[in-house]
This record gives structure tokens, sequence and C-alpha cells, in this order.
């Protein structure tokens, strides 16, 4: 299965062409439904945008001078959180909107924050307005990241172009996601713009330019695990190319995860490939930094053997829905053991000797991408169960039904 770009890296990459001091060009872009409302909004904000007639996924941008405009964020918490301080940065009024379910995603701390910095904002979440002058006096702020660490990337992505530059200090419980912290830093570094982490829980921007860059994507890894999780429930084999050998993708952890659970996993010649065990083994892990993944492994552990216990993800309750009470209805629907703890899940899986056992029924999406890919993986092995509204995998893989029915060899 080759996967399309990943979504945390073309929305980087395109912020960054959008700020720095030239044109880029991104190859291998996701388009899907968050990186299409990416571009949308940063032609709205006055970058120039320019599609490759032979090929949607190579990109170029020209920055421009940014000015007032109307962005839909629709659900993507990468364009709720990373610009809003692009927007500080245009002249002129830049409201904010998107779905209904954005508008409960948290979003307070980053607003606070660049409150903090000199920015006039109107409002605490979706909708909301910011009046940019043009320019941002930036400085030190403190802020709580606890709820996502797409605050912290959103403001790093453009403190660079603050006045006095950018400190960030958190303070309260541990950031979750931290691997996508580390995409931005190493991101900001190859467009010549040094994050100083050398304090815990501190990060800090000199001001200076965004250097343009030729970027190319890798594909999305945790895309990618909804297949790798096929295998590892069917005891098939699945395969994907061009796995990177060195990412910041938290993706790429679905290896040893699945390891962990008894498949066999290797890696050779830069395709990773999945074979599934006879009997799938529940896990107990703490998953805060690979967060992202939890609909995929919620799914398997509640087809494995024994009791799984998944910690460390209170943050999900402001994910694309409350992933934490979804899952928990959706497999307790289909007769499966799932209950939600304090910041995670407690799942018996069903193929426990004297385990509950799955049946068939509708899985519900919530209009969440990995919802519906975690119901098409437990639909695989449990007949009778039907994914309401499928198509909202293309928040991230528009192409999704059509790979899943290819893998499985129906008709695409
Ligand atoms: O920065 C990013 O690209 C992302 C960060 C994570 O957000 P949280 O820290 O809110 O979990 C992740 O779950 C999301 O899918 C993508
Ligand atoms: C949490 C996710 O997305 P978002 O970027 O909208 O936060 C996700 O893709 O799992």
């Amino acid at each position: 299965m080759e996967l399309p770009g990943s979504k945390s890296i073309t929305n980087r990459a395109l912020v960054l062409a959008a700020l720095a001091d030239g044109p880029s060009t991104v190859r291998g872009t996701l388009r899907s439904r968050d990186t299409n409302l990416m571009l949308g909004a940063l032609q709205a904000l006055g970058v120039e945008v320019r599609v490759d007639p032979a090929s949607d996924t190579t990109v170029s941008l020209v920055p421009g001078r940014l000015h007032g405009a109307d962005i839909d964020c629709g659900l993507a918490g990468t364009v709720m959180r990373f610009l809003p301080p692009v927007g500080a940065l245009a002249e002129g009024r830049v409201r904010f909107d998107g779905d209904p379910h954005a508008r409960v995603r948290p979003q307070t701390t980053i607003l606070d924050a660049l409150r903090g910095l000199g920015v006039a904002v109107t409002g605490d979440r979706l909708p909301f307005t910011i009046d940019g002058t043009g320019r941002v006096p930036g400085g030190e702020v403190t802020i709580d990241a606890s709820g996502s660490s797409q605050f912290v990337s959103g403001l790093l992505l453009s403190g660079a172009r603050f006045d006095a530059g950018l400190v960030i200090r958190h303070v309260g419980p541990p950031v979750p996601s931290t691997p996508h912290i580390d995409m931005t830093v190493e991101m900001l570094a190859t467009a010549g713009v040094e994050v100083d982490t050398s304090e815990p829980d501190v990060w800090r921007v000199a001001p200076g330019p965004i250097r343009a860059v030729d970027w190319t994507v890798e594909p999305d890894l945790s895309n990618a695990a909804a297949f790798l999780a096929a295998a590892a429930v069917t005891g098939g084999i699945v395969r994907v190319p061009y796995w990177p050998a060195v990412t910041t993708q938290p993706g790429a952890r679905i290896a040893d995860v699945l390891a962990e659970m008894g498949c066999t996993v290797e890696l050779l010649d830069g395709t990773l490939s999945v074979r599934g065990p006879a009997v799938l083994k529940g896990v107990h892990l703490d998953l805060r930094d690979i967060g992202e993944l939890t609909p995929t492994i919620a799914a398997l552990c509640a087809l494995a053997d024994g009791e799984s216990e998944l910690s460390g993800i209170a943050h999900l309750r402001g994910h694309e829905t409350d992933r934490l009470a979804a899952l928990t209805t959706e497999i307790t629907r289909l007769g499966g053991s799932c209950e939600e703890t304090d910041d995670g899940l407690r799942i018996t899986g069903a193929g426990s000797a004297g385990g509950p056992g799955l049946h068939g029924g509708t899985w519900h999406s919530y209009a969440d991408h990995r919802m519906a890919t975690a119901g098409a993986i437990i639909g695989l092995v449990t007949p009778g169960v039907a994914v309401d509204d499928i198509e909202t995998t293309s928040k991230t893989l528009p192409d999704f039904p059509a790979m899943w029915n290819e893998m499985i060899g129906g008709t695409p």
C-alpha cells in the first residue's frame, strides 16, 4: 500500500512556505480536506499558490503581503492552531470559523498566548477574530499546553517573524504528542530557524527570517497504521513502501506496537511489512506521545486476546470528537468491553477465552476520520459491521475507501 503525504508535514511545510523569504515548492503534498483548507486559507491571506498542472501533489507558494481574510478551519487542528499566529502577522481583520465540532475543540490557550504577545484577539474559541497590524511584538509567554501540542507548534512556526522572537514556557501537566513538536523544531531548523530546547518545557526562537525550502513530504504513517492493522487482525501481510528510516512522525511507532501485540514486523529496503499472528495479544501502553494512533490501537485491542490498558491520552477528549467516549460507545455497541479511565481506556479483547465476542451493527464515525478507519478494521473480521460516513476519511485520506477495497481484493 503506497500512502499519500503526511498531513502534519504538509501543513507545516505550507505554513513555513507562506512565511518564507522567497518562493518554496512542496512535493508529495497531501491533498485532503485538512490540507486543502490550509492552502485555501493561505491563499485568502495573500499567498500565491500554484499547483503543478502535471501533478496536484506538487505545489509552489510565493509569499506576499498578508491581509485580512475569512478562514474556514473545518475540523483541522493544524489549521485552527497554526494559522492564528499567521493571521496576527497580516494587516487587517482575519476571521476564523469551522465545523460545529471545531467550535468546542480547545483553542483558548493559543489565543491567550497571542494576547500576551501583543495581538488583538476577540473570542476564546471558534469563531474568533484577529486584528492584525502586520507585526507581532512577541516576547515571552507562559502557557498550559497539556491540551494539545499544537499550541506549541502553532506559536513556534511563526515565532521567528515576531519582532522580539518568542519564548514559550509550558507550565502544567505533561504536553502530549511531543514527537509532533520535534517535527516542528526539525522543520524550522531546515528553514534556518534554530529553536533552543535546552531547558525542559521551554522553547526559544530568536527573531529572523524563515528561509524558503523545497520540501519533500514523507508518506503519512498514521494513515498507514490502519492498513498495517488490517494485517494484524486478519493474519495476512501488508507492506508499506517508502517507510522512512528516520522520522519524527509518531505514526512510525505503530511498528513497535504491532510487534508487541504479536505481529511479525520487518523493515527491509525501505518497505515495512507486517504479518498478523494467529492470536493478537492485549497490551498495556502509555500513548501520550502517539495519541493520534489510539483509535487504530483500540480497534486492535477490541479484537485481541486479554486485557489492554491505554493511558496518557486524556487530551483525546478534545480531538475531532471525544475519542475516549466515542470508542467506548462504539466498541460496547458491538458487544465488546471497553471502559473509560481518567486518562484512557480499559478494553477486554473479544479474542479472550470467555471474552465478550463482537457482533454486527452500525459503527458511528462522529465526523472523525480515525473513528471511521477503526470501524473498518473491526469490520474486516466481524460480520455485519457497517461504518457510517466512511467519506469522513477525506479529512486526511480521500482515497481510503478505494485503497481499503483494493487491499482486501474487492471492487475499488
Ligand atoms: O501537530 C500536529 O500535526 C498534530 C499534533 C497532535 O495533536 P495533539 O497534540 O492535539 O494530540 C496530533 O494528534 C494531530 O493529529 C496532529
Ligand atoms: C487529532 C487529529 O487531528 P487534528 O490535526 O485535527 O488535531 C488526528 O488526525 O488524529
